[in-house]
């Protein structure tokens, strides 16, 4: 599990991280998203101990990083899958990294399976692909079977088969009973794969919700487009159950305040033929501009 309470990091004038809390919960993808510079490495980095908070906390399992007496059998962690020594081969790499913080050698084995580098893994590191080194980071990640996974953008980069296998990995290993804290800056992504999603712009928490929640704050939910030969009645008859009526250009009606059966339903009583009648889905990529849009804007008028 990772808590964090009021956790802030600031650069100079720079606030990276302005007073986030959250908890990525054992049992659950956690998502982490936010539009780029909004402070998601920087909070990873904070979680495994590469930077110290300028105020807050944040643990893992209730203990600092710094405190933790096996860090690595306690949270695996794949922040920048480029970072390996490139004359090594996957293997070595593994080894060494094994060898460092007493781990088995046949866990080595193990983890070169689980992640499907067995083709590659006496391969020097330096001529592997972008979706080969991001399976040697996952399995450096995994190497101490640790409770707390945080993968920094794991999906980045890599083909449809590699995305795939990524969105099974962390569902399997959060069934497990981990804890999984991913970050993405796509929030469909996310929401194939994580139960929750923590969103930060400028450093502050936007939204920690699951998607369904944060589908249902977007503008779009809960509207009712209807289109029928006799838009004035039923306007008329919808706003006296009540329910919020606007006029399209189309001659169709945009309701809110009633169900889609509701309308359907007052349609059949005003007598007027229904030619379209459909509730809007929420889009996640509008709930995520909504969100964020504020912060994205808030940079771009440099006025921090
Ligand atoms: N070492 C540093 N020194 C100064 N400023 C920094 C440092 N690290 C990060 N920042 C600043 O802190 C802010 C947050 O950066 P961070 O890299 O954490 O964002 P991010 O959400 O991970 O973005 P991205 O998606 O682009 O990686 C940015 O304004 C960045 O320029």
């Amino acid at each position: 599990m990772i808590t964090a309470e009021v956790l802030t990091k600031r650069y100079g004038t720079t606030t990276a991280v302005d007073g986030l809390s959250f908890t990525a919960r054992p049992g659950t993808v956690t998502g982490f998203l936010g539009p780029n510079g909004a402070g998601k490495s920087t909070t990873m980095r904070m979680v495994l101990g590469l930077e110290r908070p300028t105020a807050g906390t944040v643990t893992v399992d209730g203990q600092r990083y710094a405190d933790l007496r096996a860090p690595l059998r306690t949270v695996g962690a794949m922040l920048d899958a480029r970072s390996v020594h490139p004359g090594r081969t996957a293997f070595r790499h593994l080894l060494a990294l094994a060898r460092t913080h007493g781990i088995p050698r046949s866990r080595v084995d193990e983890v070169i399976g689980l992640t499907g580098l067995e083709p590659v893994a006496g391969r020097r590191v330096r001529g592997f692909s972008l979706g080969m080194g991001q399976r040697l980071g996952i399995a450096a990640a995994l190497l101490g079977d640790p409770a707390t996974l945080v993968l920094d953008e794991p999906v980045n980069g890599l083909d449809p088969d590699g995305v795939l296998w990524v969105r099974r990995l962390v569902r399997d290993l959060a069934d497990e009973g981990r804890t999984v804290f991913l970050s993405s800056h796509l929030m469909h992504e996310l929401a194939l794969c994580a139960d929750r999603v923590v969103v930060i712009g400028r450093g502050r928490l936007l939204a920690d919700a699951s998607v369904q929640e944060i589908l249902q704050r977007s503008a779009s939910a809960g509207l009712v487009r209807v289109r029928t030969t006799g838009p004035d009645v039923l306007a008329r008859a919808l706003g006296r159950l009540g329910a919020d009526v606007a006029p399209q250009p189309d001659g169709a009606l945009h309701v809110r305040g009633v169900s889609v059966e509701e309308v359907g339903a007052a349609a059949g009583r005003a007598g007027v033929t229904v030619l379209e009648l459909a509730a809007e889905e929420g889009s996640l990529e509008d709930a995520y501009l909504e969100l964020t849009g504020g912060s994205v804007q808030y940079r771009a008028g440099g006025s921090r």
